[in-house]
């Protein structure tokens, strides 16, 4: 009996959706066995590799999927690595197949996540701007490290650098952001914390109670962040970076396991979810 799970993905010829097809057809596993079986390649109507077979488009073998407009009606989980103009349809969609989903992409509007909240009381989602495992354990380091210094004499100050590859759309980084709101949160400061993005001109002196961003877009970088905390006479620098695609592709699968198997084998109920759950480092001491 064939129980492997029925994934469909969402943006399927693009570089995620790629990845995502070429490690959940077994690719590359040992055993030839991901635990999914690849049942839907959606990708919008006019992308050239409409009606190509997703398995060749990923690089790996033919998989008789081929890359659609059409949603499938058998897929269980869906896994959307897109574009904020594709979001809407992908989310109505999960929500009336009720089709827990995988939300991988970034720069979603401030109406968008409302929705995703939305559909999340109908259906288990879950969201992350990362899926990669060392960036949400930085996360939770950039946390811990923020917790330690808030109170050190002389302050210290917070930029987020993040590097990317010269095709991402959007800036700063879904990641940058999120490192930037937990940071925000673990400073705990008496006034609202400033999101600064670049500074050019006369800036004046940097204020204590501001983060800021800086998005670099080079070449084929697949994602690097690093988060500089600056001291009066010393500094910490941490940084993650991916050096291919398949970390974040591989979380994604492990955040669609999740939602059909859940922690102890059975199915996670509708709900909000983020990396943290999926990771076991939702309580962790941040
Ligand atoms: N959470 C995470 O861990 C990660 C998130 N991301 C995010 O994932 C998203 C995708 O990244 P990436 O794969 O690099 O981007 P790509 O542009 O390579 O892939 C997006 C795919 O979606 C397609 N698309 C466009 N419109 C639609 C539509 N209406 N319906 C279905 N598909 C559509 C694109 O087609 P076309 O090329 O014609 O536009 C393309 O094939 C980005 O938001 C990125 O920031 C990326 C990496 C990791
Ligand atoms: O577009 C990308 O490539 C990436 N996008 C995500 C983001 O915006 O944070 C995650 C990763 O850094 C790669």
């Amino acid at each position: 009996m064939n129980n492997t799970i029925k994934l469909a993905v969402h943006g399927a010829a693009g570089r995620m959706g790629q990845r995502v097809v070429a490690l959940a057809s077994g690719a590359d596993t040992v055993d030839d066995t991901s635990g999914f079986t690849v049942v839907g390649a959606i990708d919008h109507s006019s992308h050239p590799k409409i009606g190509q077979d997703a398995g060749v488009v990923a690089g790996v073998r033919s998989l008789d999927v081929p890359v659609s407009a059409d949603w499938p009606e058998k897929a269980e989980v869906v896994i959307d690595f897109s574009l904020p103009e594709a979001f809407d349809a992908c989310v109505a969609r999960c929500v009336s197949a009720a089709c827990p989903l995988v939300v991988a992409t970034t720069g979603l509007s401030d109406q968008q996540k409302e929705s995703l909240a939305e559909a999340a009381q109908t259906i288990p989602i879950v969201w992350a701007p990362s899926m990669s495992l060392a960036v949400n354990l930085s996360m939770r380091m950039a946390q811990q490290i923020t917790k330690a210094l808030r109170d050190v004499a002389g302050g210290v100050d917070i930029e987020i650098l993040e590097r990317h590859h010269r095709f991402k759309a959007d800036a700063p980084s879904g990641t940058a952001l999120k490192f930037g709101e937990l940071i925000a949160d673990a400073m705990n400061a008496d006034d609202p914390v400033k999101h600064v993005h670049g500074r050019e001109g006369h800036t004046g002196q940097r204020s204590r109670n501001e983060i800021g961003y800086h998005a670099i877009r080079v070449g084929d970088n697949p994602g690097e962040h690093t988060i500089v905390f600056g001291m009066l006479g010393e500094k910490i620098e941490l940084n993650v970076a991916a050096s291919n695609r398949d970390c974040y592709a591989s979380g994604a699968l492990a955040a669609a396991k999740w939602l059909m198997r859940g922690n102890d084998g059975g199915p996670m109920p509708a709900g909000l979810y983020n990396m943290f759950d999926v990771l076991g480092m939702a309580d962790a001491d941040a």
